[in-house]
């Protein structure tokens, strides 16, 4: 039996992190492609930016969403004792559109395997704590930039002048502060230049020896 080491807890915790556009989002999609819907979960630090309904979108727009304190990984860390503990949780839905929380929430119910992705999730010594596994997705600084700017042009309604004044302000000076150093922690680092097919199935097969 593949175990590589890990002590299986009744839920299995596994934590991804990464810089901005390094391609967390689409490793998990693929890891959980071909895993049961009902027994393997997927929570995004995104749904836990702080609710900033308050502020105006002028304000919103000056927000450094980079930094640790704009998220609430308090309400993160509640939410995953919970699952953790057998109970559902009611997940925030955050719109990068509106750069706010909807007043809508998600009923997430405990799984067996829990996947947890975002750029800090490895930052927050609380939440690394929980992990009991712990993936760093690498990207060179170039490649995210690229990728990025494609992405928040395409779906997150940002135009070229805006991605790359907060790239320069905000997104890299935090990754270089909070991000990239955060990769010490990781057991497992997945070169994602090209995509990485093998280190997916990896943590595929890691994940269903937990479900066997
Ligand atoms: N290995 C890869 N090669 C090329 N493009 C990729 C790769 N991985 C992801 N992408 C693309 O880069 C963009 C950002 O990927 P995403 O998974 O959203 O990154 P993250 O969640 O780390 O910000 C998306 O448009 C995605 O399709
Ligand atoms: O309202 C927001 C909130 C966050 N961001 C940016 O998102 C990335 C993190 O998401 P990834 O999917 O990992 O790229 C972070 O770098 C923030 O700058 C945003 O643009 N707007």
């Amino acid at each position: 039996m593949l175990t590589f080491g890990i002590k299986f807890l009744s839920m299995l915790i596994i934590g991804i992190a990464g810089g901005t556009g390094c391609g967390k989002t689409t490793v998990v999609k693929q890891i959980v492609q071909e895993l049961p819907e009902n027994e393997v979960g997927v929570i995004s630090q995104d749904s836990y930016y702080n609710d900033l309904a308050h502020l105006s979108k002028e304000e919103r727009g000056q927000v450094n969403f980079d930094h640790p304190n704009s998220i609430d990984f308090d309400l993160l860390i509640s939410h995953l004792e919970l699952l953790r503990k057998g109970q559902s949780i009611e997940k925030p839905i955050y719109s990068f559109v509106e750069e706010t929380r909807l007043d809508e929430t998600i009923t997430v119910h405990p799984r067996k395997v829990i996947i947890v992705e975002g750029i800090l999730v490895l930052s927050n010594p609380k939440l690394r704590e929980m992990f009991d596994m712990k993936i760093y997705v690498h990207a060179d600084s170039d490649e995210r930039l690229i990728r990025r700017l494609q992405r928040d042009i395409k779906e997150r309604g940002h135009d070229l002048e805006k991605v790359l004044y907060r790239y320069q302000n905000a997104v890299k000076p935090m990754h270089e502060q909070f991000i990239e150093p955060s990769k010490e922690f990781a057991d497992l680092i997945i070169p994602n230049n090209h995509y990485n097919t093998v280190a997916v199935d990896m943590v595929r097969t890691i994940i269903n020896d937990k479900l066997q």
